[in-house]
């Protein structure tokens, strides 16, 4: 029997906040005309951080291997040092054997640099084993703990952004920091530690010639501080429309059916190519400035190796050093180029990730607008009563913009309630507050007379499980899909709960029958049966309540009547919330509540 509650005309009286000045009363956006994809350019920019605050804060996700931090320098340091000694032992060979021209001395310094060689490579390559180690440790764990965080978010709040800009935050972005935080401090300390043995090995050689060399060192800093913090503005538009490239390349490939159906498929391409372009613009600017600076470093090393070729002469003709000294000179500024080169290297990879760092961070900074209650109270565990209580809702994206106002109903154990309403009226946002997707700005919904507020969102989803619009199946197998909210669940399990959806006969009719992979969104399903395998998921996991939207949306008849039956099933003795715009399954409920519509100058809800 349907029975109706209650049907309220729009900006009714009584009950909820007072809405009805003309002044007061809620806007509904209109959009505007648009025939461009987007407004907002590219992406959105992520506030600008300094490198100590992004090392701070990047820091716990090092944390765990901080003492291979130290490790991996010593490694690698040892390898450098290692190539040190060997131009020492160079010099001894051409003063001990080439010049006095005595081969005998020859053998054990042959041996003892082939050794050193060797020991110096097994330093090296466990030092970078070892760094790549801690990098790759780190950005598996900064990846997982950024996805964890997504997940914590209300799908809404992940909806307003551009999900293939999240995925490039979360892929490139991610191994850009890590080149900071990681790899960045070890190859900086043993920069640092190479060049104080380079150094002070110049300075015991000849300290004039050591300060000759030193003299373009003011030139060194004053450069890189320039091209690193142009390096990092350049970098800020590079990750930008880097993320941008992989928003739109995401929306391209998921909207390809639209683009095929209506001809389009060359402005797929050309929006890919213009990002392409953009990209490719601030990436070349980028490495204009970035390459330009070594050529700069090129400059500075032939300078202060001139300035030591005339030095040396000059020493070599008074005697003050040999000429395997001046060699050996020759070989150590080699080797103190070699860090200075690393260091300058550093500068600009530290403005590249440093970019990448305020992405990554401005994404860890997205909090829930669902504020965990102090004392949460956990979800009933028997039959349970649903109560909306004067309830209104809106969005924070249109402030002002009042979507349910003063919604009130209740649905007892075992009871189903259909709720209809006009297009747009806001039944969907109802479904959401029923599952705390989101909270209502007014009002309360109960279970069991507790607010849902006063739950984690995780009890909230015991209790409650929502059946969306869309199927929504994973790129997987039927039996994956259908026991994604029950993991542990047997395949007996998992056949019933299809037998009671009546989908065991199609699935056992597939080729790999419950370990068929039905594709992305799967695709391989007819609107009917991925529906009907949603509905095996929502029976395996056996809530008390059940909030259904629109399940026959989008189905013909022949489809809407192949799944009414698994419907009433599913709700038999379950508290059921039936949003449907489909008057044959309304009579099925027990009752139907009208919305009441909030839009100005539309008449009261009557359902379609
Ligand atoms: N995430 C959102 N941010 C801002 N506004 C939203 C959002 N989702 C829905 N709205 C707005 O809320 C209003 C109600 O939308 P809702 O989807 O709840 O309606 P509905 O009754 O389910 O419509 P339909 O029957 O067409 O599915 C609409 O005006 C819509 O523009």
């Amino acid at each position: 029997m349907v029975d109706v509650i209650r049907v309220r005309p729009a900006g009714g009286t009584g009950g909820g906040p007072d809405v009805t000045e003309p002044a007061d009363r809620p806007r509904r956006r209109h959009a505007a005309p648009r025939h461009t994809y987007a407004d907002d350019g590219p992406v959105a920019v992520s506030p600008a951080e300094s490198p100590s605050a992004v090392f701070r804060r990047f820091w716990p996700w090092v944390r765990p291997d901080r003492y291979w931090l130290p490790v991996a320098a010593l490694l690698m340091v040892a390898g450098a040092a290692g190539e040190v000694v060997s131009i020492w032992l160079f010099k001894e060979l051409i003063d001990q054997v080439l010049v006095p021209r005595r081969f005998a001395a020859f053998w054990p310094l042959a041996g003892a640099m082939v050794g050193l060689a060797a020991a110096a490579g097994v330093a090296a390559f466990a030092g970078d084993y070892t760094t790549a180690r801690v990098a790759e440790r780190f950005i598996l764990r900064l990846r997982t703990a950024i996805t964890a965080h997504l997940h914590t978010l209300p799908p809404d709040t992940l909806h307003t952004r551009r999900h293939g800009d999240v995925v490039a935050r979360i892929t490139s972005d991610v191994q850009r920091v890590e080149q900071l935080v990681a790899s960045g401090v070890i190859q900086f300390v043993t920069a640092v530690i190479s060049m104080v043995f380079s150094v002070a090995a110049a300075f015991y050689l000849s300290w004039p010639l050591a300060l000759a060399a030193l003299a373009t060192a003011p030139v060194f800093a004053v450069a890189a501080r320039r091209f690193g913090g142009r390096v990092q503005e350049l970098s800020r538009q590079a990750r930008r429309r880097n993320g941008a490239l992989t928003a739109v390349l995401e929306e391209s490939l998921a909207l390809s059916g639209l683009s095929h159906a209506y001809n389009q498929q060359h402005r797929e391409v050309a929006r890919v190519d213009e990002e392409g372009r953009s990209l490719m613009r601030a990436e070349l600017a980028t490495a204009r400035v970035g390459f330009l600076y070594p050529a700069v470093l090129d400059v500075l090393e032939v300078v202060g190796g001139l300035a030591v070729v005339g030095l040396g002469a000059f020493e070599l003709s008074r005697g003050a050093l040999t000429l395997g000294g001046l060699l050996a000179f020759a070989a150590f500024l080699t080797q103190l180029f070699g860090p200075v080169r690393t260091l300058s290297g550093l500068v600009t990879m530290v403005g590249a990730a440093g970019a990448a760092a305020e992405r990554v961070l401005e994404l860890l900074r997205v909090r829930s607008p669902l504020p965990a209650p102090a004392r949460p109270v956990p979800p009933p565990s028997g039959p349970a009563t649903l109560t909306c209580e004067r309830l209104r809702a809106g969005y924070p994206s249109h402030p002002g913009t009042v979507v349910l106002d003063d919604v009130g109903f209740t649905v007892a154990p075992g009871q189903v309630l259909a709720v209809m309403g006009p297009s747009g009226v806001g039944k969907s946002t109802l479904a959401k507050l029923l599952v705390r997707f989101m909270d209502p700005l007014g009002g309360a919904v109960r279970l069991n007379g507790v607010d849902l507020r006063d739950m984690e969102v995780t009890a909230v989803r015991q209790a409650v499980t929502l059946l969306p619009q869309q199927a929504q199946l994973f790129h997987a197998s039927i039996g994956h899909n259908i026991a994604y909210g029950r993991p542990d669940a047997s395949p007996a399990e998992i056949t019933r709960a299809a037998r009671d959806a009546d989908a065991h006969a199609f699935i056992t009719a597939l080729p790999d029958g419950y370990d068929t992979v039905v594709g992305e969104n799967g695709f391989q399903l007819s609107g009917g049966q991925a529906r009907r395998v949603a509905i095996a998921r929502a029976f395996l996991r056996g809530t008390q309540v059940l909030v259904l939207d629109e399940p026959t949306a989008g189905l013909d008849d022949r489809a809407a009547a192949n799944v009414l039956g698994p419907l009433q099933r599913l709700m038999a003795g379950r508290t059921t919330v039936l949003i449907t715009h489909d008057h044959a399954l309304a009579r099925h409920a027990d009752a139907v509540y009208l919305l009441p519509d909030t839009r100005a100058g539309t008449s009261p809800g009557h359902p379609d």
